[in-house]
């Protein structure tokens, strides 16, 4: 399959730009976002064949059938629907013959007039209106609603939230410690309700919470798709938001999963936040695929992993608030396309979805880029940046962010010559051997990739338009790879063997049967104090 792209590999950036016009006809600018990919080594002739692979995948046909309900889940025989949830009034889906907006959106009105009263106060805890709230989740129900209320900090008019997803101790403890239970509102998010981690949490927190309030339940709120277990665990119907098994767990921000950012920023905004995936949505279903962000970013995604072979990709926002960005895009990415087999079950051609990875800008400058820049393996950037801040008294601070983040694509891009180092070390009063030496540390391969997103500012809509664009990104990576983006299959086995291992540890169970290693390990452990 990568036979045909393969062939054009092997393009110097610097040369590429000088092309006529390369900087335009490698960027695709829409609703108020540019994304620039022409410092990749992407060519023309190269872009053609990706453009053509991704016709004869079927993307299109396949984006069709997402958007029309089909159950492209197939190996657990759902439909895959996250953009019902921030789609626009007009949109129309069925899901085994049910239109499924209806019922979206009264869950959301719920939710809406839930936040209102909370914000507002007229919801309260035993102690008056409610200060703080604490997300109990984890995964695809803690990294969305976490990155997004960080993300949006600067709209914040509501309580402070918080948000627990270890299973270690120490996260729920350093969380609750600073809170007063008397006005703090729990929210237990789970698509299952069974993940031990969040029930265990939630134990703890009601356990914590019933010291001080008579009635606990009260001030708990659950989001999952499992109500009869909401039930059992004691929450008030009118206090449980409901959502389908059609949302994936890592594309569940849109829904009641959000509810924490809901809180935070409010429903107005909240909406925002949906209007902008909703617009993404459109600008992926109707731009032709040469010029469609989504479409793009995959496949220059597919380029930098599948046919130039890097390993890895780096997620590099340029805003200290997208601070768990890269955290939430390896769920979205990797556990949707870390895949060994296609749909049909046969391997992966050209290997799976590459480990992502990063940091905001400037931190990561002053730690990893020495690798990006000299390393010998070639790591393919993704930056972003708005054009302004949220602070127009630290307008300069936010200059010099953008500053960087150019300066560092054109870095990796340019790199220096051994010449240039040379004049750079001769200047610095070396010679002869010394200078060979001291030059060759300062030399940089150069060359090297980057793409880089730009808009005005990071408002709710923005944030919603950049998620929705990653979240298709891997669709089509997925539609590519003929893999199945949407379960999770390779999550199981560590959960069912965590099962067996703690009877081990509290000795209830032999540890015989283990390996030697493991056996070992217990041992220590528990002459190590293990308790
Ligand atoms: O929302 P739940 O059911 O608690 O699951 C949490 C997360 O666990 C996973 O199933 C992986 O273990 C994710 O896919 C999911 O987002």
């Amino acid at each position: 399959m990568w036979d045909e792209v393969k062939q054009h590999t092997g393009a110097k950036i610097v040369e590429l730009l000088a092309e006529p016009d390369r900087a335009n006809r490698f960027a695709i600018e829409a609703d108020g976002m540019r994304f620039d990919y022409a410092k990749t080594s992407m060519t023309d002739a190269a872009r053609d064949a990706l453009l053509a692979l991704a016709e004869t995948q079927g993307v299109a046909k396949k984006r069709a059938e997402m958007f029309g309900g089909a159950a492209i889940n197939e190996t657990e025989g759902r439909s895959v629907l996250h953009i019902a949830l921030r789609a626009p009034e007009d949109f129309v889906v069925h899901v085994d013959g049910v239109d499924v907006l209806p019922e979206l959106r009264a869950v959301r009105a719920r939710m809406a007039a839930f936040a209102e009263e909370v914000r507002s106060g007229r919801f309260t805890g035993a102690g008056g209106p409610i200060t703080d709230v604490v997300n109990i989740g984890i995964g695809g129900s803690h990294l969305g609603p976490e990155m997004g209320t960080l993300a949006l900090a600067p709209y914040h008019d509501g309580p402070r939230c918080h948000f627990v997803s270890n299973v270690d101790g120490a996260d729920i403890h350093d969380c609750l410690q600073a809170l007063d239970p008397k006005t703090t509102l729990v929210i237990i998010a789970s698509k299952t309700f069974t993940t031990i981690e969040t029930m265990t949490n939630a134990e703890t927190a009601r356990a914590w919470m019933a010291q001080a309030v008579e009635n606990p339940g009260a001030q708990f709120v659950a989001v999952s798709t499992a109500e009869d277990k909401t039930a059992a665990f004691g929450i008030d119907p009118s206090r449980v938001f409901g959502f389908e098994d059609w949302v994936g767990g890592r594309y569940s921000m849109w829904g009641p999963i959000g509810l924490p950012l809901m809180l935070a920023i409010g429903p107005e905004r909240f909406e925002d936040f949906l209007a902008g995936g909703a617009a993404m949505d459109a600008h992926f279903c109707h731009a032709d695929l040469a010029v469609n962000m989504p479409v793009m970013l995959a496949l220059v995604g597919l380029w930098h992993h599948q046919v130039c072979g890097y390993p890895t990709r780096a997620v590099l926002p340029y805003d200290q608030r997208l601070s768990r960005l890269a955290a939430y895009f390896q769920q979205l990415e990797m556990e949707s396309n870390g895949k060994g087999v296609t749909m049909e079950g046969a391997p992966v051609e050209g290997g799976s979805g590459p480990v992502v990875w990063g940091e905001p800008g400037t931190n990561g400058q002053h730690a990893f880029y020495q690798l990006i820049h000299q390393g010998t393996q070639v790591v393919p950037c993704e930056l972003m940046v708005a054009a302004r801040g949220h602070e127009p008294n630290l307008a300069h601070h936010h200059r010099l962010l953008v500053a960087n983040c150019l300066a560092q694509s054109e870095a990796l891009m340019l790199g220096r010559d051994m010449d240039t180092a040379r004049a750079l070390m001769r200047g610095a009063g070396f010679e002869g051997a010394e200078l060979e030496r001291q030059s060759a540390h300062r030399v940089f391969p150069g060359n090297r990739p980057s793409t880089t997103l730009v808009y005005d500012q990071l408002k709710p809509y923005r944030l919603g338009q950049i998620i929705a664009l990653y979240e298709h990104r891997v669709f089509v990576e997925g539609v590519i790879l003929g893999i199945n983006s949407y379960d999770q299959w390779g999550v199981e086995l560590g959960k069912v063997l965590a099962k067996e291992m703690e009877p081990i540890l509290t000795g209830e169970a032999a540890v015989d049967d283990k390996d030697g290693s493991t056996r070992n390990l217990v041992a220590f452990l528990k002459s190590a104090g293990l308790n």
